[in-house]
């Protein structure tokens, strides 16, 4: 277990206040005990002796969001051109960028390379960190007005002298593939209601799911976090796809012995290597949204990225797995061009 401590060694700065001391440290070994249910037939011996091999050998199966959203990216580009081909319709997705914060200005590189590769036309505004919110405001009216967009993404963080919420409102309901307007998280909180756009991010961790045939029905799914963009919405799907659900947040008193009880966890709150091995059941699945940076001198970068969940521990007591990098990110981005794609087919009623 030592090497796993300096595996997931998070920063001594963290500040997260879900990290409580664990007076109960419960040993949560490697062995898992699907290897029992998988193996019904042999004499109990022959049982053991899986069990005591598998003590060693166990490992995740790793859900890999890299491959899944290039399959993904494949079948937009198929439909892409059958509606260029048939109807003369080329989606368009406007992305509008305040300030220059690094961070943002890579995502939005990797969107609009991304709207490349599937044939998507893509429009950028990049405005000055001192804009004011009128300006962002006559864009987005630019953009809800014109007939070649199709998606509006308003890139956040956005500088703290705007408001959100003013914004984020502005962008028209048909071309919010965000689904960040209330009107779409209001719905996607009913039943019997459906959204226009559902949110990238959690859309592409249920998307991962059942691309790997991990049923949701009647499980205990935790989701840690419970932020707008990810955690709420993210329980608003497991719940709609009839999962048990419970939100574990900052204030939570006791997250490990809820997170321990989850057959799906997927863990969005941002604080490196947060989630233990010894809080997993084995067998749980995880969906790991945390995109991280610690330092790592060794990398060329200086940095490198970590999930919200230590791998190394987990890996060994989870079933399945998604790794950081190269799992939910590239989702989120096939998921907005999968919005994208949905809103131009349903502006032009194409099918
Ligand atoms: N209006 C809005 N919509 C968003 O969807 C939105 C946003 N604002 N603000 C920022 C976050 C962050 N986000 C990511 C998308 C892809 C990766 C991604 O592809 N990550 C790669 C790693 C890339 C690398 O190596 O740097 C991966 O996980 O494999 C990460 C993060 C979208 N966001």
């Amino acid at each position: 277990m030592a090497s796993s401590l300096t595996h997931c060694y998070s920063s001594p700065s963290s500040t997260t206040t879900l990290l409580l001391r664990r007076r109960h440290p419960i040993n949560v070994g490697p062995t898992s005990l699907r290897f029992f249910t998988i193996h019904s037939s042999p004499s109990s011996s022959r049982v053991l002796s899986i069990a005591a091999s598998a003590t060693e050998a166990s490992s995740a199966k790793v859900i890999d969001g890299k491959t899944v959203a290039k399959q993904i990216r494949d079948e937009i580009a198929v439909e892409v051109s059958r509606m260029r081909e048939a109807a003369g319709v080329i989606p368009g997705l406007a992305v509008i960028l305040v300030g220059d914060r690094k961070d943002s200005a890579t995502y939005v590189r990797n969107k609009k390379k991304a709207c490349e590769t599937v044939g998507i036309n893509s429009l950028e505004v990049n405005l000055p960190e001192d804009s004011t919110e009128e300006e962002v405001l006559n864009h987005i009216a630019g953009y809800n007005d014109d007939p070649s967009v199709h998606g509006i993404l308003v890139q956040l963080p956005l500088p703290s002298h705007m408001n959100e919420q003013n914004v984020l409102n502005a962008v028209r309901i048909e071309k919010d593939v965000d689904g960040f307007h209330p009107l779409n998280i209001g719905r996607l909180a009913m039943r019997g209601r459906e959204p226009l756009f559902v949110p990238c991010t959690p859309k592409g961790c249920i998307e991962l799911l059942h691309r790997y045939g991990v049923s949701i029905k009647g499980k205990r799914a935790v989701v840690i976090g419970r932020s707008n963009i990810v955690g709420m919405p993210a329980a608003l799907l497991l719940q709609r796809e009839d999962a048990t659900v419970s939100i574990v947040h900052s204030r939570t008193t006791n997250p490990e012995e809820i997170i321990r009880q989850a057959d799906i966890i997927i863990a969005a709150v941002g604080q490196p290597n947060m989630v233990k091995g010894s809080w997993i059941k084995p067998g749980a699945v995880i969906i790991d949204v945390g995109i991280n940076p610690v330092d790592d001198p060794s990398s060329s970068r200086g940095y490198k990225l970590v999930g919200d969940v230590c791998y190394e521990e987990a890996v060994k007591v989870a079933s399945a797995i998604t790794p950081v990098p190269g799992g939910v990110g590239p989702m989120t981005i096939a998921m907005l061009l999968q919005n994208t794609l949905i809103s131009a087919k349903r502006i032009h009623s194409f099918e």
